[in-house]
This record gives C-alpha cells, sequence and structure tokens, in this order.
C-alpha cells in the first residue's frame, strides 16, 4: 500500500511516499502502541507491536505557503500531485496520513478521518493555534484533491492520554480545566511511542514491564517517563512550550515574569509574547543559534554564551531524567532520539555526566560510533542503561494508516 505521509504546517508541507508492505491473507501491519483505548471508528482493539515499517519512495518539502508563489494549502496541493505524478507514474496514492500536533482529551488513538473529524481538529485550534488550523487545512485540500481517499490522523498528543490526572492537572482554579481544557497533554508522542516499543526489544524485555526515560531532542524537544510501557509524565504541557530548553523555545520558567512584563509595558500583546517565548527564547537566546551545530561549533571555538547554553540545556534535561527515575519507580533505561539525541555524541555525554546520583556512566567509545541502529551507549555496570533509538515518526504514521485503512476495508 502506497502512503502519503503529511505534516501540513501553516506555512509549509513536510510529505513522505511509504510502501507499506501488505502480503495477501496477513494481519495488516499494526501500530507500534501501546495506547490505551480502543479505535472509536473501526472498533478493533489498539494493535500491540509494529510489524512491516514501510520504505520511502520518496519524499520533499513544499515551503512559502501562504505567499504569492502558493496561494493556499490547495495550490501546494496541486504542486504536490504533479510532483508525485512526475515520480510514481501511474501507481496511485491508496491513503493519507496526517501528523496532527493536537488531539485534545478526544482523541487517544489515530482515527480514519470524515467530514466531523475535520471539525474536531479545527475545534482544537485554540489549544494548538500554530499547529491545527493548517492540519485542518491539509485534511481539506487532500479531500479536495482526491475524493474518497482515505485519510487517517494520527496525534502528538494520543500517546499521552495514559497520563494520571495528578500528573496532568495544573493547580489552577477548577474552570481553568472544566471551561478551557488547561491541563496538560504533552507532545511528540508518536515518537516517544515509537521509541519506547524499539527499546524494550532491544533490551529484550515486555513492554508492559518497561520502565525508562526518552528524550527526543530536535529543534521541538521533549522529555517523557515511561512507567509500564507508556506515558506517565511528560515535560511538555497544555502547549509545546514547556519543559526543556529547546532551539527557540524557553521552555520551563516562571509564568510571573509575563504578568511583570505586561505591569511595565501594557502594550505588549499576546502576539509579542508568544513570539518571544516560542521564538526568541532557549539556545537562540543564550547562544545566539538556534541549531544545535552551530551552538557546538561556538562553543568549542571558545564562545562562553554558547557553553553556558549548552550547559543551561543539558541540566534542565539532567534535572528532568532524575525526577522521572523517581516518577516511575526507577528507570531501567534512558533513550535519546531525535536530530541531537541521534546526532550529538557531545550533548549526550554533558547530560549522562551530570546523572552521577543515579550510578549512570558512559560508554565513550560506543557513545562516538555513528549508525542508524538501536545502539547501547552506556557501560556494561551502569545504574541505568543509556541507549540511542533513531526515531522515525513518519513510520509510525504510515503504519498506523495501513493498519486503520485495510481494517475498514474487511
Ligand atoms: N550531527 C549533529 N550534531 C549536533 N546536532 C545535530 C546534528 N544533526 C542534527 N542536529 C540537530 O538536530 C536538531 C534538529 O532535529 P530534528 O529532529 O530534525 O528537528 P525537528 O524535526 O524538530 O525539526 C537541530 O538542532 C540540529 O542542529
Ligand atoms: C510539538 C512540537 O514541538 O513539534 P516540533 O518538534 O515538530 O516543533
Ligand atoms: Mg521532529
Amino acid at each position: 500500500m502506497l502512503v502519503l505521509v503529511v505534516n501540513c504546517g501553516s506555512s509549509s508541507i513536510k510529505y513522505q511516499v511509504r510502501e507499506v508492505e501488505q502480503a495477501e491473507g496477513q494481519e495488516p501491519a499494526a501500530y507500534t502502541s501501546s495506547m490505551p483505548r480502543v479505535d472509536e471508528f473501526v472498533g478493533v482493539e489498539q494493535a500491540t507491536q509494529g510489524a512491516s515499517g514501510g520504505t520511502v519512495v520518496t519524499k520533499g518539502l513544499i515551503e512559502n505557503i501562504g505567499t504569492s508563489e502558493i496561494k493556499d494549502h490547495t495550490q501546494a496541493l496541486d504542486i504536490l500531485a504533479e510532483r508525485l505524478e512526475a515520480e510514481l507514474g501511474d501507481r496511485t496514492i491508496d491513503a493519507a496520513g496526517h501528523r496532527v500536533v493536537h488531539g485534545g482529551e478526544r482523541f487517544s488513538a489515530p482515527v480514519l478521518v470524515n467530514n466531523e473529524i475535520i471539525r474536531a481538529v479545527e475545534r482544537l485550534a485554540p489549544l494548538a493555534p500554530l499547529h491545527n488550523p493548517a492540519h485542518a487545512l491539509g485534511l481539506r485540500a487532500i479531500q479536495k484533491k482526491w475524493p474518497g481517499m482515505p485519510q487517517v490522523c494520527v496525534f502528538d498528543t494520543a500517546f499521552h492520554r495514559s497520563m494520571p490526572e495528578h500528573v496532568w492537572r495544573y493547580a489552577l482554579p477548577e474552570e481553568m480545566y472544566s471551561e478551557y481544557g488547561v491541563r496538560r497533554y504533552g507532545f511528540h508522542g508518536t515518537s516517544h511511542d515509537f521509541v519506547t516499543g524499539l527499546a524494550a526489544d532491544f533490551l529484550g524485555v515486555e513492554r508492559q514491564q518497561f520502565n525508562g526515560v526518552v528524550a527526543h531532542l530536535g529543534n521541538g524537544a521533549s522529555v517523557t517517563a515511561i512507567k509500564d510501557g507508556q506515558s506517565f509524565d511528560t515535560s511538555m504541557g497544555f502547549t509545546p512550550l514547556a519543559g526543556l530548553v529547546m532551539g527557540t523555545r524557553t521552555g520551563d520558567f516562571d509564568p510571573s515574569i509575563i504578568t511583570a512584563m505586561l505591569r511595565r509595558d501594557p502594550s505588549i500583546d499576546a502576539q509579542q509574547l508568544d513570539d518571544l517565548m516560542n521564538k526568541q527564547s532557549g539556545l537562540q537566546a543564550i547562544a545566539g543559534h538556534s541549531d544545535m551545530r552551530e551552538v557546538e561549533a561556538a562553543a568549542e571555538a571558545g564562545d562562553a554564551r554558547a557553553e553556558l547554553a549548552l550547559e543551561m540545556a543539558s541540566y534542565r534535561l539532567a534535572k528532568y531524567i532524575g525526577a522521572y527515575h523517581v516518577a516511575v519507580g526507577g528507570a531501567q533505561a534512558l533513550m535519546f532520539t531525535a536530530g541531537i539525541g541521534e546526532n550529538s555524541p557531545s550533548f549526550r555525554a554533558r547530560v549522562v555526566s551530570k546523572l552521577g546520583a543515579l550510578g549512570t556512566t558512559l560508554d565513550h567509545e560506543a557513545n562516538a560510533i555513528r549508525s542508524d541502529d538501536v545502539r547501547r551507549i552506556s557501560t556494561p555496570g551502569s545504574g541505568l542503561e543509556v541507549l540511542v533509538v533513531p526515531t522515525d515518526e513518519e513510520q509510525a504514521i504510515a503504519e498506523a494508516t495501513a493498519s486503520l485503512v485495510s481494517r475498514k476495508a474487511r
């Protein structure tokens, strides 16, 4: 089955076409998932282990949507269709799988798309103003371009629906939650889930008995406490701003800073504050670069601001790892993933050097090796196993899509 995996942003569409193997008479590929509920539309139990990963047939990026060059998502889809026609010849796309950042409290598993689902994604826009409106545009544009083609939404928040209430509630007045949905949701769930499954496999432990900590370190970064194979706690919150020091996002800070700023200059508006916290903070604010490669190169060359930024980011992460070790009643493993987690031996070493209290020791030789495989980078005597686990959100989305679509077809 040919699955188009799309991540629709407000000004760009990132896409991959994946060939997901589905031999005749075989069970459809299953989503590597521990998600607790059953899918509400096809009424099947959530599959537990991933099967066929699918291979990448083609991938690309369409940028500058909303400019004179490309008017809107509909026009972007025309361009995408042209490219696919040129690259795939007479093979056609069987289904589309969308990364959707916010699934609110409703979605705890991937779902097949219909008009009502698109409206639900749209209704969640106030909780993810940068992401959900663009996802809805993408869903509609594909519906218009290829009527009848099945679409699936895979939510970043879904994996975190297993968090207990004392973890996801904020200590704020009740109506903040009941009226406005203010609670911790958590993000990057597709990746945290995928990495947890691979790590448990690698270590030879039953997923349901696996406790660990996953550090997804990309431009956006979050860390998740895994208890019994499920999400128990995670560093992002109501929005993807909370938690770790990121490329351009501040992560945790005292919210009274905002009220203090507003008192000093009441003309500041919400957009400016959003930009300040999401686009002008993090590594960018401290080091003057948001890209980890540039920050590391600057620190290497003796730039004290870059060095400070690296210490801040690694300290914040180490603090979360300590907290989550306690939260899950003793983690068996720490997993590094995403752009920085997979590719920066020096950032991993910086984090692990702060975990001495957990008896964690790094195998520096193993840490230096570059590879696309799951691998152990701690010494045999380490109190906590440390792994590098390459994530693949597109693979997880392609699997979930193929799985739902073929089950529906039966
Ligand atoms: N070899 C490397 N060394 C250090 N950092 C790296 C390396 N390769 C990629 N990165 C970092 O990974 C980050 C991007 O991660 P990625 O998972 O691709 O982000 P996203 O999907 O959130 O856009 C950037 O900060 C980039 O500098
Ligand atoms: C939710 C989130 O932070 O996503 P990204 O890492 O793609 O920015
Ligand atoms: Mg990413």
